[in-house]
């Protein structure tokens, strides 16, 4: 794990090695957080209201990318305690180097059997808790590939098996910043796999581009960010967008979030589904 940003001492500036070049800062400007990002309510999307939750998550697939889920069914006990693993680790003593404002853990979550024996063996509850907390996140992309199953108008189940069977887990963390205004704590991208189930915790910092504008996504206690990936997008012929987006630090608070990739198998076949192409696909197939 690379952790030379969490082993900066406050009255240091910031490093020069960390600035980006200008077109790319934040700088100063007050970007708004965006209370257009729908909340949507998962209690009922097993219920009478699936058809109704299914076009309230459409609607922002198509325009954002993003969307926020509630009472989607994992512990607030759970989601706790995993943040508590996770900050706990990047408290530990610290090795390399890095140039984004960021340091980072990454590892593979399926099979669960045998990635767990690589996984860190401290925090002493990591694994016990991480894989608890892998299992619900990925039963709730599926829950959610399932509505967009329906949504598109797919077979039930299209996005099961092999179109979602990796899993991989991202826990990001990024300290108070001496000036936030030079760097980033990740540049601007998409998520190049299928879906994002992004934990991020009580603190701002991830920032959507829609419109030519940035917008902030706002932190809500117990909810997930879900992203649409490059791969969501091709599948359905870009009905739904891969939303961009980016990472800005802050000079106050720490910031520590968990996000679970989705992805096809590797031998799987990306490509639109036939039933979405019409007059043509916008891709090529690809593996
Ligand atoms: O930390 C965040 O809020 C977003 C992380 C992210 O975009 C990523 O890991 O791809
Ligand atoms: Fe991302």
């Amino acid at each position: 794990m690379n952790k030379l940003v969490s082993s900066w001492s406050k009255n240091k500036p910031l490093p020069e090695s960390y600035k980006f070049p200008p077109e790319t800062r934040p700088g100063n400007l007050i970007v708004p957080t965006c209370k257009t990002i729908p909340v949507i309510d998962l209690r009922n999307a097993e219920g009478r209201n699936r058809t109704d939750i299914v076009q309230q998550i459409l609607k922002p697939s198509q325009e954002y990318g993003f969307f926020q889920v509630v009472n989607h069914g994992i512990s607030e006990n759970l989601m706790n305690e995993s943040m508590d693993v996770f900050k706990e680790l990047f408290e530990m003593p610290d090795e390399d180097k890095v140039h984004q404002w960021r340091d980072n853990l990454r590892h593979p979550c399926h099979p669960l059997q045998d990635c767990i024996k690589h996984w860190p063996q401290k925090p002493i509850r990591y694994r016990e808790v991480v894989a608890a907390f892998s299992i619900e996140a990925k039963k709730l992309g599926l829950r959610i590939l399932e509505l967009f199953s329906e949504g598109l108008g797919l077979e039930s189940g299209y996005f099961g098996d092999k179109l979602s069977e990796s899993l991989h887990l991202f826990v990001n963390h990024y300290p108070p910043c001496p000036d936030p205004s030079l760097t980033l704590g990740i540049t601007k991208h998409c998520d190049s796999i299928l879906l994002t189930i992004l934990h991020q915790g009580d603190v701002n910092g991830l920032q959507i581009f829609n419109s030519e504008e940035w917008i902030g996504v706002e932190p809500l206690h117990n909810a997930f960010v879900v992203n649409i990936g490059n791969q969501l997008q091709i599948i359905s012929n870009d009905k739904l967008k891969s939303g961009e987006h980016r990472v800005v630090t802050n000079s106050r608070a720490a910031r520590t979030t968990v996000a679970f990739f989705i992805a096809p198998s590797e031998d799987s076949v990306i490509e639109s589904a036939i039933s979405l192409v019409g007059e043509a696909s916008v891709y090529r197939a690809f593996e």
